[in-house]
């Protein structure tokens, strides 16, 4: 199985707080990998490692056998590691449509003009719609951002990611703060990125149960190192991960 991305001894402190301890994981190309933990386990932490928000105290991290640990979080989504935008990126006052678009256009390293050519930006929002549509937000075109649910802003920022065309996709609890009943169209969306199968997905998510259906693998960060790795029915039978959430829900299933 080819590896895409690599960590060699990845370690991160803040002001002599371990935050992350020599990570050391593999993650396979056009896999589905789940990152799970409770609070504070420092998942966050190691996608802003990944995506370069933030520089480890030591180790470092190989992308297709590059390493990145250096670069720029821009000189990484160049390369290919995206991270989904966040809802205070988006522009609340732009509309659905307009807000996929600037993400289209900054793939395309376009600028904004007064002056833009027509046809170039029927162009640009033609393949906005298209990311439109694989985020289950068509509908939605026309809508300022701001009336949008709490979940289509979710998949809004989802749109903006697939915009970016990057081979992975980092997705930091894309259900996070959602209604009960938003829930099933962000997996839906998920598992259709899946069924693709041309893309390399990461995602945090808190829950074993969420996530059992969808993954190929399963990391587990638990007290700032990884616990275990390992498929969602070798992890929900792993006794390390059974003794530290004794007690817990987060083995429910
Ligand atoms: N910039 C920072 N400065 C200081 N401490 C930080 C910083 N970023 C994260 N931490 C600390 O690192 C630890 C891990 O945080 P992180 O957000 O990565 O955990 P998490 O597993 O994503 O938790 P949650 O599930 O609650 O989002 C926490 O104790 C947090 O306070």
């Amino acid at each position: 199985m080819e590896s895409i991305l690599k960590t060699q001894n990845l370690t991160i402190t803040f002001g002599g707080h371990i935050v992350l301890k020599e990570i050391n994981v593999s993650i396979q190309r056009n896999r589905f990998t789940s990152i799970i933990g409770p609070n504070g386990a420092g998942k966050t932490t190691f996608f802003n490692l990944l995506s370069g928000q933030l520089k480890p105290t030591q180790g470092r991290i190989f992308f297709r056998d590059q390493d990145v640990t250096q670069l720029s979080p821009d000189a990484r989504t160049r390369l290919g590691i995206g991270r989904s935008f966040q809802i205070t990126d988006v522009f609340p006052h732009l509309t659905v449509l307009e807000n996929v678009r600037l993400a289209v256009q900054a793939r395309a390293g376009i600028h904004f003009h007064v002056f833009y050519p027509k046809q170039k930006m029927k162009e640009l929002e033609d393949k906005a719609m298209e990311w439109l549509k694989k985020a289950l937000l068509e509908h939605k075109k026309n809508e300022l951002a701001t009336y949008l649910t709490h979940g289509e802003k979710r998949k809004l920022e989802i749109a903006m990611l697939l915009a970016l065309e990057t081979e992975l996709l980092l997705l930091d609890e894309p259900t996070a703060g959602m209604s009960l009943e938003e829930v099933p169209m962000i997996l839906e969306l998920i598992q259709s990125l899946k069924d693709e199968q041309n893309r390399t997905i990461l995602l945090i998510e808190h829950k074993m149960d969420m996530i059992r259906n969808l993954s190929d693998q399963v990391l587990v960060l638990y007290q700032s190192e990884l616990l275990a790795q390992g498929t969602p029915e070798e992890i929900m039978q792993n006794e390390l991960v059974q003794s530290a959430y004794l007690g817990g829900d987060f083995l429910a299933p």
